[in-house]
């Protein structure tokens, strides 16, 4: 099994509203999600998801919170994502529509989870709650969780 792939996904929150963008493209396109994407060799995770964040929103954060860990398997495909996903209070800027993403204000109790990869509705509640957590979880395509396990954790 070779190494993972390595994600930075990003989720300003600012209660009691959080930001998402809308993928206008390429892998979950149509589907509302936190800003990030891949690490670049040499690139801490931490900068990855500064980068992703200015590059699909527009903004800047002084401070990123790790919440948690979670591996994605997709059958059939032997290359694991390991998605490291933060949370920011605080930003600089106005959130801007860029190539990739439209972003928009969601009401923390408007979540569109219907809208979003099936594995947040687990764990998007305990980024809100401040909980940490680390998870697994295994896909048959994009829509279908056949195995997961998520457990909040005291430390990452
Ligand atoms: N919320 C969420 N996000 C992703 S991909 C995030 C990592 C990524 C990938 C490409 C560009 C930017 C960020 C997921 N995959 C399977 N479930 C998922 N849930």
């Amino acid at each position: 099994m070779s190494a993972p792939r390595l994600f930075a996904l990003v989720l300003v929150v600012q209660p009691p509203r959080v930001l998402l963008g809308k993928k206008k493209s390429g892998f979950g396109a149509g589907l509302w999600n936190g800003f990030g994407g891949i690490v670049e060799p040499g690139e801490s995770i931490e900068d990855a998801a500064r980068r992703g964040l200015k590059a699909e929103s527009g903004l800047t954060v002084d401070t990123l919170q790790k919440m948690g860990q979670i591996t994605f398997e997709f059958v059939g495909n032997s290359e694991l994502m390991e998605v490291h996903v933060f949370r920011a209070d605080q930003f600089h800027g106005e959130p801007k529509e860029s190539d990739e993403m439209q972003p928009q204000w969601f009401q923390l109790d408007e979540v569109p989870y219907k809208q979003m990869w099936p594995d947040d509705v687990y764990w998007f509640p305990l980024v809100l709650q401040r909980k940490l957590f680390r998870g697994y979880f295994k896909f048959q395509g994009q829509d279908t969780i056949v195995e997961h396990t998520l457990n909040e954790v005291e430390q990452l």
